[in-house]
Formats: C-alpha cells, structure tokens, sequence
C-alpha cells in the first residue's frame, strides 16, 4: 500500500504524487456506493502495481473541503476579482468569503484588472479595496502580495478561486511564466458560459503547492446555519458581543449593535446588505429542506 496526496482529477483519474513520483489511479466502486468522491488535496491510501493503473483504497480524514472549487485539506485562498469584465461583484466576493471563514481557509484577496478603469472609477475602486483593508490582506492587482505570502509559507495547499474570466490563470503565469496556463478571452467566455480553465491541479509554486481552478458565474453558500453565519463576517464579530441579546443575529432585534454599527458607517453597509441578503437564503433553503 502506498500514501500519497492527489494532485489532479480528470475523467475519473487521479494523478496521485508520492515524493515526486506520480501514479495515475482510479477509484473502485465501493467510493461510489459510500457517496464519497475523493478530491484534488486528498492524501489517500492505494494500491498500484505501476505508475498507470493504481486504485484508491481510502481517504485519509480531511482538514476541510470548498465545494467550489472542489479541493480538500487548504490553507489559504487567494480570490480573485476583477474590478471590470466581469464587472466588479461585491456580493459574490463576500459569498467566497463566508465560505472560505467556515472551512478555516485564510484569504488574500486579489483585484484583477484595475488597469481597465477610468480616473473617477479607480477612485471608487480604490475606496472598496480600502474597506477590504480593514479586514483582510489585500491590495489592487498587487503581484507582489502574493509572492510575499508564498515568501512566507511553505508546504501549504493555496487556491486560487474566482468568477470565470476573472484572471486566475493570467496572475499565475505571471507568478510563474513557465506554467504556460491557458487564458481566455472574457467576452466570449461570459456570453457563451464557457471556462477557460476546466480542470484543478495542485502545481507546485515557490515551496508551495497552487491550484488554478475552475471559475463560476455563481456561488451559493452551503451548510452554514442562520444562527452561525455572522460569525463568518469578522468586520461584524467586535460589534456582535454588545448587542442587547445574546441569540441576536443582527436583524431586526433590538438593542443590535451591529445594526449600530452600520448607520454610523463602522461597518460598510455592503457587507451588511450581502448578510442580510445571505440571511434570507438561508431562509429559502430551510424551508426547500423541510418539504
Ligand atoms: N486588462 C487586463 N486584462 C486581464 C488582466 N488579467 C487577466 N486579463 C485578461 O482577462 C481574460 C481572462 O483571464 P484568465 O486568466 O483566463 O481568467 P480565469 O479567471 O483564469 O478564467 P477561467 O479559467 O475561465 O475561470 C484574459 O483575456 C486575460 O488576458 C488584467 O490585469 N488586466
Ligand atoms: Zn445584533
């Protein structure tokens, strides 16, 4: 039996690496029967004669899983998001971030494409980024930010995830122009809803291993309680321990600090539409369970 971690995942293969070496394997049927697909990050126990035709046996526990992208066992996401083409999405920026604050994963956030705005734009843009400031790492199209996070860790999974077109790869090949990552034209891929990167694999980076994934249009945020969700907003969290109400989720209740906080501008009031929005989601998605 050997060990090793899963690198890429295509057409029911895995390409699983031990010190170096990689063995293309499969999984049996019995993951199937379970409901379990194993994922690009895995470290997974299997069998291989050679180096084509192995097949996974187990995976190992997982320290967490993004559904999208689909990878296992990360530590930091860099998310990358366009200021312009595709315009600039605050609420589908901050649905990464809940999920991302759920699984532990840590995030840079990157701003793609700040060369394409006006004057009167960048000043807005530049607005933005500074709220993001306050309460995570990051700068407008900073390459260099993210060297000095890869600088600065080793041995980690690293994803970078985005809305489609957004300009994951480009800021990979730039990282590493050896990788030759395909890049594609936006327009085309957003009127036809077609993605330019399809399949994820973890590429090893400056003592890193970096997966370019595939990006979304969308981004639901999945298996997080109504009661829990303010907690995956960190901008939120110093203002939720002087609400009036100890269950207080920031609604409607009285006495609710954090509504405070948003009408005297402490809290950007985006971030509060995006939870109020998430909020009533997770309404929705209660009630479809229950029927
Ligand atoms: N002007 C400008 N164009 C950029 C920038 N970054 C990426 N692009 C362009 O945007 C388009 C999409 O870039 P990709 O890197 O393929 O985007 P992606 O996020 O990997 O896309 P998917 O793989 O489809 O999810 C390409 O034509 C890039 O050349 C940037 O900073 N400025
Ligand atoms: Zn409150």
């Amino acid at each position: 039996m050997l060990i090793g971690q899963i690198r890429q995942s295509l057409s029911g293969y895995y390409d699983i690496d031990v010190e170096g070496i990689t063995y293309r394997t499969r999984a049996r049927g019995n993951f199937r029967k379970k409901g379990e697909t194993p994922l690009v990050g895995d470290w997974v126990e299997f069998k291989a004669d050679n180096q084509t035709e192995g097949y996974i046996l187990k995976i190992r526990e997982r320290k967490n899983i993004l559904v999208r992208p689909p990878v296992a066992n990360i530590d930091y996401a860099i998310v990358v998001t366009a200021c312009k083409e595709p315009n600039f999405s605050a609420n589908l920026l901050d649905r990464q971030l809940v999920m991302l604050e759920k699984n532990g994963i840590i995030p840079l956030l990157f701003f793609s494409k700040s060369d394409l705005l006006s004057d009167e734009e960048l000043k807005q843009m530049n607005q933005i980024v500074a709220n993001y400031q306050k309460i995570y790492n990051c700068q407008l199209a900073s390459l260099n930010s993210v060297i000095t996070l890869l600088n600065n860790i080793q041995n980690r999974v690293i994803v970078v995830m985005g809305q489609t077109g957004a300009g994951k790869s480009t800021l990979l090949n730039n990282l590493k122009p050896e990788l030759k990552l395909e890049t594609g034209e936006v327009s085309k891929a957003l009127s036809r809803g077609k993605h330019t990167t399809r399949k994820t694999t973890l590429l090893p980076i400056l003592e890193n291993l970096i997966a370019d994934t595939p990006g979304f249009s969308s981004f639901d945020i999945l298996d997080v309680k109504k009661e829990e969700l303010a907690k995956y907003f960190p901008d939120f969290q110093s203002y939720a321990s002087g609400c009036k109400f100890r269950s207080c989720i920031h609604l409607n209740e009285p006495g609710c600090n954090v509504k405070a906080a948003v009408n005297n501008g402490e809290i950007a009031k985006t971030r509060y539409e995006n939870y109020q929005q998430f909020q009533k989601e997770l309404s929705n998605q209660r009630v479809k369970y229950r029927k």
